[in-house]
């Protein structure tokens, strides 16, 4: 493709000198490692490097032309100065694979907690009625029915409209992150539905305040395509002032769920034990909906899914009898049965939100005592720790804080952070085990016929320590110590 169509709708900072217009570019690459021969280089400021360190080396490596933000001259490729690299790379990424948001019905969920669970209710709905769905996401990305690993919940702009383009099915679902939107990694991604989930405490390591991390997730809703729908949970204070910012700016096509009888879907009764019922209304109908997961979180991303599906055009119907059916999702309150009669839990919870939705739906089932096995990040969010540890404090029998991933962070210097933690904010029903395999050993063993062991943070992924018990993930601890 030439500089000029690859350019259009860039905002640079000066004109493109005729001369360069027709340069056939064969490749895009941000990672002077990965440019080949006829490549464009972009050239980005990141958090931990400058990619304007890497032009010489990318030129080396073939490249023929640069996009940077810096003030350079004298190089032996013609280069491209624009006001925002970052940005920039997504509107060449979707130049360079065709757009390839335009003609298929694009869903964006965004919000701390829910994504990766509506993306395969709704994944799921379509399928059980012929309509293919490509989901990019946490857990996986999955084009054409072929799962491909996924590094990130929303990969840079590059990958993503890559997979878009290789994508032939009728619907694609993205999880869109906060670091995503942040980073300009849907930059030239147009949506038909934006959906709002929650908003909780995480990642203010990076952003900061709650209010910017809001805005940030807004931020999604102005890539709505023309007659596109935004989709929000009301009963969530931030869906509410989302609502009302929507509106204030003069969005007229917005659906909502919530208990108020103004929402599109009004929730007029919930029921929550080992499964989970609810009654809703929707314009003069009012019928039940019937969640196989437990929790009365998983009835609000039923409900939010539902809503989905019902505007893209799908019958009430077939979609109330595809929730009933839906077979879960790989890490979300996934759940075992142990030899001794326990039950063991193994879910994604990493916020303070999801530990209570999680721990309570645990208290709904019935458990005659909840064991908690928990830690966290190395490197992130530490602010959100204490409130983790004091709602599984209140709502757990016993806790152990263990290792989650340590990142960075010396093992040594994870459990002093941990003991701290205990000494500080924990109780006396919880204690430090270090090793993660241990403290699954510890509380199988302690564990009694309708006991519940709850383990948390890591969900599907696999561990990035090596342990005392030789296992790759939660699911294998398990199944290796019971
Ligand atoms: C902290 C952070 O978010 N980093 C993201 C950021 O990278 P960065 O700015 O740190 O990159 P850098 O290492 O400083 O490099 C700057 C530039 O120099 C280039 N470079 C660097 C070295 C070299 O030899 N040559 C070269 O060209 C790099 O390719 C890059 O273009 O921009 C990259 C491109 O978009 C991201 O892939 C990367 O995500 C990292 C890997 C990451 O995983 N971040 C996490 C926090 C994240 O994004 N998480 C969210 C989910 C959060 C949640 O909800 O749980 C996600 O969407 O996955
Ligand atoms: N609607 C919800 N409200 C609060 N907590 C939820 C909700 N849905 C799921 N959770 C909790 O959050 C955990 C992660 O759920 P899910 O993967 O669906 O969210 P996510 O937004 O995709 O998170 P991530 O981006 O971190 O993967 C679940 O295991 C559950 O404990």
């Amino acid at each position: 493709m030439n500089l000029k169509e690859l350019t259009n709708n860039i905002e640079l900072q000066n004109e493109l000198p005729c001369d360069i217009l027709h340069f056939d570019i064969k490749g895009i690459s941000d990672n002077s490692s990965k440019i080949n021969p006829g490549d464009l280089f972009v050239a980005i400021k990141g958090y931990q490097k400058d990619g304007h360190d890497f032009i010489d080396e990318a030129i080396k490596a073939g490249a023929i032309a640069i996009m940077g933000e810096s003030e350079i001259s004298q190089i032996p490729v013609p280069y491209i100065q624009v006001k925002n690299t970052r940005k920039s790379l997504g509107i060449l990424a979707s130049n360079y694979y065709g757009n390839p948001s335009k003609n298929k019905i694009m869903i964006g969920i965004t919000g701390t907690n829910g994504k990766t669970t509506i993306s395969y209710l709704i994944k799921h709905f379509f399928e059980e009625h012929g309509s293919s769905c490509s989901v990019i996401g946490t857990n996986q990305n999955i084009i054409n029915g072929e799962v491909l690993l996924a590094c990130q919940t929303t990969p840079n702009a590059l990958e993503l409209n890559k997979l878009l383009h290789r994508s032939n099915d009728t619907i694609a679902i993205i999880e869109v992150s906060s670091h995503g939107l942040s980073q300009y990694r849907i930059e030239g991604i147009k949506f038909d539905y934006c959906l709002f989930t929650n908003l909780g405490h995480d990642h203010l390591d990076y952003h900061v305040t709650m209010e910017e991390y809001f805005l940030t997730k807004q931020s999604l809703f102005d890539k709505l395509k023309t007659n596109g729908i935004a989709i929000i949970n009301s009963d969530d204070i931030w869906g509410q002032k989302l609502l009302e910012t929507l509106k204030a700016k003069g969005h007229s096509r917005i659906a909502s769920v919530g208990k108020e009888s103004s929402n599109t879907v009004s929730i007029l009764e919930t029921r929550v034990s080992d499964t989970s019922t609810m009654l809703v209304k929707q314009e003069t109908e009012v019928f039940k909906i019937y969640m196989p997961l437990p929790g009365l979180h998983n009835l609000y991303n039923a409900v939010m899914a539902y809503l989905t599906a019902n505007m893209i055009g799908m019958k009430r119907e077939n979609i109330i009898k595809a929730i009933s059916e839906f077979p879960g999702v790989s890490g979300r309150f996934e759940k075992l049965t142990l030899r001794n009669g326990v039950t063991a839990i193994i879910d994604y919870a990493h916020t303070p939100e999801a530990i209570l939705y999680c721990l309570e739906a645990i208290r709904y089932c019935g458990a005659k005592r909840v064991i908690h096995v928990f830690g966290f990040r190395g490197n992130r969010d530490a602010s959100k720790r204490e409130e983790m540890i004091q709602i599984s404090s209140e709502l757990s029998d016993i806790y152990m804080l263990t290792f989650d991933d340590l990142n960075t962070v010396p093992p040594e210097e994870m459990v002093k952070i941990l003991c701290n933690l205990q000494a500080t904010y924990g109780k006396e029903n919880g204690r430090v085990i270090p090793d993660r395999t241990e403290a699954i050993k510890l509380a199988v063993t302690s564990a009694k016929k309708g006991d519940w062991i709850v383990v948390t943070g890591k969900g599907h992924e696999t561990y990035q320590q090596t342990y005392h018990f030789k296992s790759s993930c939660d699911r294998e601890t398990f199944l290796l110590l019971s």
